[in-house]
């Protein structure tokens, strides 16, 4: 058992190895990892009043949810996970939501995937999605048993419109514009570390020594207080 509980977030721009890279750590080091895009989905999906109104016109276009509504959401399913190690994946995006978790939890650690332009484009174009689940397949790097069908439920995967490269590009310029104040931020908490590569293969090993190091060298006196 770890003296405090771990708290990390996890950011890059789409395409990076997010998604990958946080299912391996959650899986790796027993935290529970929950991912916004996700958990928005799947609140539309299962029609929450708040959600469906509040939530769907901007998931369906791609464009961030307004602060104070992703926020409240998000912050309630973290008070439910109160007693738990977790990793986020997609929150916070924005400096507001930042604070905002700030003002709720003390983050150990900002894992951040540098990816290069070309590389993310070349594997956004081969990404396909089994939506309810979450589970993210590449025709190059991890393909599904049977072409085109989640491994699990044999249900159909799906490419998201905004994975296309003319998509892509604007959805980089958005990223760095509001993930920049983010990453400044968390440096200036000293909980930022980097990560830059085209193969989520080689840093991995990086990554998980990073967590062995920081999970297991917490200084008992910092317990959680809250
Ligand atoms: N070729 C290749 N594809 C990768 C690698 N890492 C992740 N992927 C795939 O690239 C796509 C983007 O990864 P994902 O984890 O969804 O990125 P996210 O958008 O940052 O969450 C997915 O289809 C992954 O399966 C890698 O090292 N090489
Ligand atoms: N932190 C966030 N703030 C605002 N909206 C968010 C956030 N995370 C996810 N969303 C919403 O959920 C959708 C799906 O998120 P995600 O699966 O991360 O896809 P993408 O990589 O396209 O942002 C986003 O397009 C956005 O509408």
């Amino acid at each position: 058992r770890m003296a405090k509980l771990f708290r990390a977030v996890i950011m890059g721009p789409p395409g990076s190895g997010k998604g990958t890279i946080a299912h391996r750590i959650a899986r790796t080091f027993g935290l529970e990892y929950l991912s916004s895009g996700h958990f928005l989905r799947h609140s539309v999906a299962a029609k929450h009043r708040e959600a469906g109104v509040l939530v769907k016109p901007y998931v369906d276009r791609g464009i961030l949810v307004p602060d104070d509504v992703v926020t409240r959401l998000m912050l309630a399913r973290l008070e439910q996970l109160g007693a738990h190690s977790w990793l986020l994946d997609g929150f916070p995006r924005t400096l507001a939501q930042a604070q905002a978790l700030n003002r709720l939890v003390q983050l150990d650690l900002a894992i951040i995937l540098n990816v290069p332009y070309s590389t993310l484009v070349d594997r956004l174009s081969n990404r396909w999605m089994h939506p309810p689940s979450g589970r993210v397949y590449n025709m190059g790097f991890n393909p599904p048993r049977v072409q085109g069908k989640d491994d699990v439920t044999g249900e159909p995967l799906v490419q998201h419109e905004d994975d296309k490269p003319e998509a892509l590009m604007a959805r980089l310029r958005h990223y760095k514009d509001v993930a920049k104040p983010v990453m400044d931020l968390y440096k200036s908490q000293g909980i930022l570390h980097s990560f830059s590569g085209t193969d989520t293969d080689r840093i991995w090993p990086y990554i998980s020594s990073l967590l062995v190091t920081k999970m297991h060298t917490q200084p008992s006196e910092s317990f959680q207080t809250d």
